[in-house]
């Protein structure tokens, strides 16, 4: 049996609202053991940053350049997530030398699959070297390397919770776990396991972006803005009807893949509305690529906080004889997974085990990945000022 190591997960998702950390104990297989989590929120200047990175990196033609203002992006976000760490490991009474690995998502800036390119910034040496904690990073690439899609990774945590979870009164199955991040995706458990994976379309973004620019907030809290509209049912449509939900093969998704509507196309509330409903549809509709219905969705992601998206998810699965769960009903952690999987993932990248699978990513055979830096032989600080 493997051996059960402790692992801080790190996440900066596609919302690119902060960072969730959490610690898993695991023996990257069946076991795991999910301690504490935390998110620490960027301020608005610094998401201004990563809105910025993300145009600078739109001419990367090699996953190694930094065009423009991205090199000192890299390095004040892998900053941000030194601060996270200590602040994490000080809250809840952790030393750094008790921690064995640190799974390092950094911050998708652009993500082509079909050009294998897909860039994570986030510097894990600088990472190890100021923590004193081993980092895995750089978890994508590999999968794509091997004709995978590089996303999503969920996919293998997913499936060790639902083992956790099997026996549940409160599921049927199958089971499908849903996370609406600032995309969706989701995993379908099946019969022995068999896991079927892929992004299900726009999460939270386009919600984002939409009240962003009409209202000068990050987001639809509560679904405030939502609960007031109406759905507009050509708007929502000409989402619906994007090749992306029709398409034979199943492909990840970039931010950009879809933009928001123009000014003019609705007023606030229904433009949030009907942008909510077309979070809730695209998941079903990209279920409808499953080999069967699942029986019973998990949701996780912070779209679960939306009440307006999680009562249209929860009428069009009813309409197809399915049930909607939000994590916490299960006794999870909707805000921590992300974060608690890339510790699950760094755990499996260490003893060599796949991260993904020909049924998640369409890789070509079951991969590991990641890319291990090492934490400095003498303790926190090896670079400074005695050599
Ligand atoms: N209380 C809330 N009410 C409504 N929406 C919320 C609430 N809290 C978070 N959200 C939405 O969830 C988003 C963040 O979700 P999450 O942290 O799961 O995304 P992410 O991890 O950045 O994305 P991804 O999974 O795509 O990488 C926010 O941008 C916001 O749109
Ligand atoms: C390239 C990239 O960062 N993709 C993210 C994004 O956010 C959600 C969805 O698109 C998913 O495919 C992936 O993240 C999750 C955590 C994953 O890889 O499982």
């Amino acid at each position: 049996m493997a051996k059960l190591l402790t692992a801080i997960g790190l996440m900066s998702g596609t919302s690119m609202d902060g960072i969730d950390v959490a610690l898993l104990r695991t023996d990257g297989e069946t076991i795991v053991q999910r301690g504490p989590s935390a998110g620490y929120a960027y301020d608005a200047r610094f998401r201004d940053r990563l809105k910025q990175g993300l145009d600078d990196a739109r001419s990367i033609g090699r996953r190694e350049e930094r065009p423009g203002t991205l090199s000192d992006l890299e390095r004040d976000l892998t900053l941000s997530h030194v601060d996270a760490v200590r602040d994490f490991l000080r809250e809840n009474k952790i030393l750094p030398e008790n921690v064995d690995v640190i799974g390092f998502h950094g911050q998708t800036v652009l993500h082509r699959p079909d050009e294998g390119l897909t860039v994570q910034i986030g510097d894990g040496r600088l990472l190890a070297r100021e923590t004193g904690i081993d980092v895995v990073h750089d978890m994508r690439a590999n999968d794509m390397a091997h004709g995978g899609q590089g996303a999503p990774l969920i996919p293998a945590y997913h499936a060790a919770l639902a083992r956790g979870l099997s026996g549940r009164r409160e599921i049927a199955a199958p089971v499908a776990f849903v996370n609406i991040g600032g995309i969706s995706n989701l995993t379908f458990i099946g019969a022995g396991d068999a896991l079927v994976a892929y992004d299900s379309g726009p999460g939270n973004t386009l919600i984002d972006q939409w009240v962003e620019a009409h209202a000068g907030i990050p987001y639809d809290q509560g679904g405030m803005i939502a609960s007031e509209g109406s759905v507009l049912p050509e708007l929502a449509d000409r989402y619906l009807s994007h090749p992306f939900f029709a398409a034979e093969k199943r492909r990840s998704l970039d931010r950009n893949d879809f933009a928001p509507p123009t000014g003019n196309e609705a007023s606030l509330d229904d433009g949030a509305r009907t942008l909510a409903y077309v979070t809730a549809a695209a998941i079903m509709r990209s279920a409808r690529h499953l080999p069967v219905a699942p029986k019973t969705f998990v949701i996780c992601g912070g779209g679960r906080l939306n009440p307006v998206i999680m009562r249209d998810l929860s009428t069009l699965a009813e309409a197809e004889g399915s049930r909607v769960l939000a994590a916490e009903a299960l006794g999870l952690n909707g805000d921590s997974m992300e974060a608690e999987a890339w510790a699950y993932l760094a755990v499996r990248s260490l003893n060599g085990l796949p991260l993904t699978y020909p049924g998640t990513t369409g890789v070509s055979r079951p991969v590991s990945g990641g890319r291990l830096a090492p934490r400095p032989a003498d303790g926190l600080h090896a670079h400074g000022g005695s050599k």
